[in-house]
């Protein structure tokens, strides 16, 4: 060992507190009282440190921290930049560098070297900084502009302990005066060494690691070169990793350094997008937040998505990778978008793999979202076309804009489009034709009343879909010139044709017939004329009719207890009738009218009935289950009674 100081060998036991037992809290003390007592029971005794048992330390931080075993790469990268811009506070023009080499052995596993020529470290701050856990050199007073560095929480060097039992680090520091280099050996049983080395070495560091059993993979050149570029691509100072006399370079331009409204860029930025979310897109919108110091672009999907699906983002920190998979970074409403961006202030949580929910992290969504906003209404203003083909795709996205949002609301009303009776088409395309805008509320109600109203040209809007009753709404609110009104399923019998005289007379018995017929379903019936003269009846049930069926389905499947309960809440409900309007029009209901059996009349009118509430969508309840049944086997029987006849 000729030339070597002699090793200090310290346990990172030692170097920590033991944390005493304090005699057991009585109850009803204050609590200065309660710290005087622990100070005096203090007093009192031996100061021990906290112990730390490092093993189980790395399994906490690789488990329940970071993504993966690969974070060691991110890591060593961030503090190879940090110890070139501690650097570059004492040499504002040092260019930095930092070379990743892989060193294959042949009698054993590789061994990988992170080389940066940093600040280096002192020997003093070897100990201070390399072999304390939780103390870093980026925080605080030790440097004037803590917030030009990505580590903070002095741990991040641990995460290297997941792929290898031993770190050895050879630093050389470049602050003033002449300083040796050193080594640093750390391992995973919890002891460090240092020495001084006698060979020169350059200024800064080199992080050494020898694959542990089971991680070699992750010094395999092409995993480690793939590595290096997802986390560290952007970053500023050269990376170039070599392996077995071969060179490559880590680095490529930032994304959010292009311009989007140059039609190159827009290019490539759109083929960026492509390969990093595995995915086409439509356009592309620049990004900015001054609050979270944000650059980025923004990816309109090519795809439509539901409401309030959630776009999974590609954020960075001081040009390095933090995740792709954050998600809270636009407004709720911006689900047609997948963004990469940069950000230089919004703050890292330990893990580094997300950011701290916090004011800043609000505000900045609020201006990403501004961003996106204004890119809609600009299209909208200038290039109507292609704003055309935007809501064709993600309609939803606007209205979820609009919804909350007056002025947008206005200038996009024309263009969204509803589902009508009359077919789908816009808000514009409706108030050309009709000056008042009806509605009905839910998709159920439109099923009921969809086909007869476009059989009488009526242009009903279906606005059970999310968002259209808020819209409608606040379109009523918002212009004078339109009337907005939802529109009841009995508003369509005052389009319908009445009947003659002689009908009247021929009707009248049948009528009758049919509304004790169905008075047990508590449905009154009506004769009338009205199209498509191929439907033969149309159940309509106001909210309180609605409201009685619901409660007897629930009745249907609930014991006797809960269904008297029900029951009582039902019978407050008063105008409980719903009505079943008999078209008159139609062939069969004429041929039905004029049948000679009562029996076989009422049992029609209760298959008509059946059916009417089948084709409205209403669910049946358990009697009408039955009747359905009863119907259905009396049909069967009929047919088999004819084919025996026939035999
Ligand atoms: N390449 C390096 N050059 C100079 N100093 C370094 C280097 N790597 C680590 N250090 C020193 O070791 C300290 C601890 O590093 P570690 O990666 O554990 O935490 P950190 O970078 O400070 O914070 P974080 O946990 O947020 O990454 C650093 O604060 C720094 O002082």
């Amino acid at each position: 060992m000729r030339g070597r100081t002699p090793r200090r060998r310290t346990s990172l036991a030692g170097r920590l507190i033991k944390l005493r037992r304090l005699p057991p809290i009585p109850p009803f003390f204050s609590v200065a009282q309660l710290t005087r007592r622990r100070v005096n029971a203090l007093d009192n005794q031996e100061h021990n440190r906290f112990q730390v048992e490092l093993r189980g330390l790395i399994d906490l931080l690789s488990q329940h921290l970071y993504s993966g075993p690969s974070v060691f790469v991110r890591e060593l990268l961030q503090n190879a930049v940090d110890a070139i811009q501690a650097r570059r506070q004492l040499d504002p023009h040092h260019a930095g560098t930092i070379e990743i080499e892989v060193i294959p052995s042949a009698s054993g596993p590789s061994t990988i070297m992170f080389q940066d020529n940093g600040v280096g470290l002192t020997e003093d701050e070897v100990h201070r900084f390399l072999a304390t856990i939780g103390q870093s050199s980026k925080r605080g007073n030790f440097n004037d502009r803590p917030d030009d560095f990505l580590g903070k929480f002095g741990i991040g060097l641990l995460s290297c302990f997941t792929v290898t039992d031993q770190i050895t680090v050879l630093t050389r520091s470049a602050r003033d005066g002449d300083h040796p280099g050193l080594e640093w050996r750390g391992n995973t049983e919890g002891t460090y060494s240092v020495r001084k080395l006698t060979q020169e070495i350059p200024l800064g560091t080199q992080v050494f690691l020898r694959a542990a059993d089971g991680f070699e993979e992750y010094y395999e050149p092409t995993r480690l070169l793939a590595l290096a570029r997802d986390y560290g691509s952007y970053l500023s100072p050269r990376i170039t990793l070599s392996s077995g006399g071969r060179s490559d370079g880590v680095n490529s331009t930032p994304p959010w350094t292009e311009n989007p409204n140059e039609s190159l860029s827009r290019q490539r930025l759109l083929e960026y997008g492509r390969a990093a979310f595995d995915r086409d897109f439509l356009d592309v919108i620049p990004l900015n937040s001054p609050s979270g110091g944000v650059e980025g672009v923004a990816f309109v999907l090519a795809e439509p998505v539901h409401a309030g699906s959630r776009q999974q983002h590609r954020v960075y920190l001081k040009d390095m990778l933090l995740s792709t998979k954050t998600h809270d970074l636009l407004p709720e409403w911006a689900f047609f978008a997948q963004c990469v961006v940069n950000s230089s202030r919004l703050r890292p949580t330990a893990s580094r793999e997300s950011f701290y929910d916090d004011g800043v992290l609000d505000q900045t969504r609020e201006e990403l979202g501004s961003c996106l906003r204004q890119y809609l209404v600009d299209m909208a203003r200038m290039q109507p076309q292609r704003f055309d083909q935007l809501m064709n795709v993600h309609h939803l996205a606007v209205k979820a804009l609009a919804v909350d949002d007056d002025e947008c609301l206005e200038l996009f009303a024309d263009w969204l489009p509803f589902e009508t009776s009359l077919g789908r088409m816009t808000l514009g395309e409706y108030c050309r034709n009709n000056p008042v805008i009806r509605y009905v509320p839910t998709c159920d109600q439109f099923r009921q009343i969809a086909q007869v109203a476009a059989s009488e040209s009526l242009a009903v809007v279906n606005a059970g879909y999310v968002y259209d009753v808020e819209i409608l709404q606040r379109i009523g609110a918002l212009r004078s010139d339109l009337r907005v009104e939802v529109f009841e399923a009995d508003q369509l019998s005052d389009r319908f044709e009445p009947l003659t005289r002689e009908e009247r007379e021929e009707t009248i018995e049948f009528e009758r017939l049919c509304d004790v017929t169905l008075q047990r379903f508590k449905c009154m019936v009506e004769i009338a004329k009205f199209r498509p003269t191929d439907l033969p009846a149309l159940y309509v049930a106001d909210d309180n009719s609605n409201f009685v069926r619901s409660v007897e389905q629930a009745q249907d499947v609930s014991d006797d207890m809960w269904s008297g309960v029900l029951g009582n809440i039902a019978s407050d409900v008063s105008s409980v009738y719903a009505r079943l309007y008999l078209n008159y029009s139609n062939s069969l209901v004429r041929r039905i009218c004029g049948l000679n059996s009562r029996q076989g009349q009422e049992r029609c009118i209760e298959m008509i009935y059946v059916q009417a509430l089948l084709l409205g969508h209403f669910p049946l309840k358990q009697i009408e289950v039955q009747l359905l049944n009863k119907g259905l086997l009396g049909l069967i029987d009929w047919a088999l009674d004819a084919g025996a006849d026939n035999e």
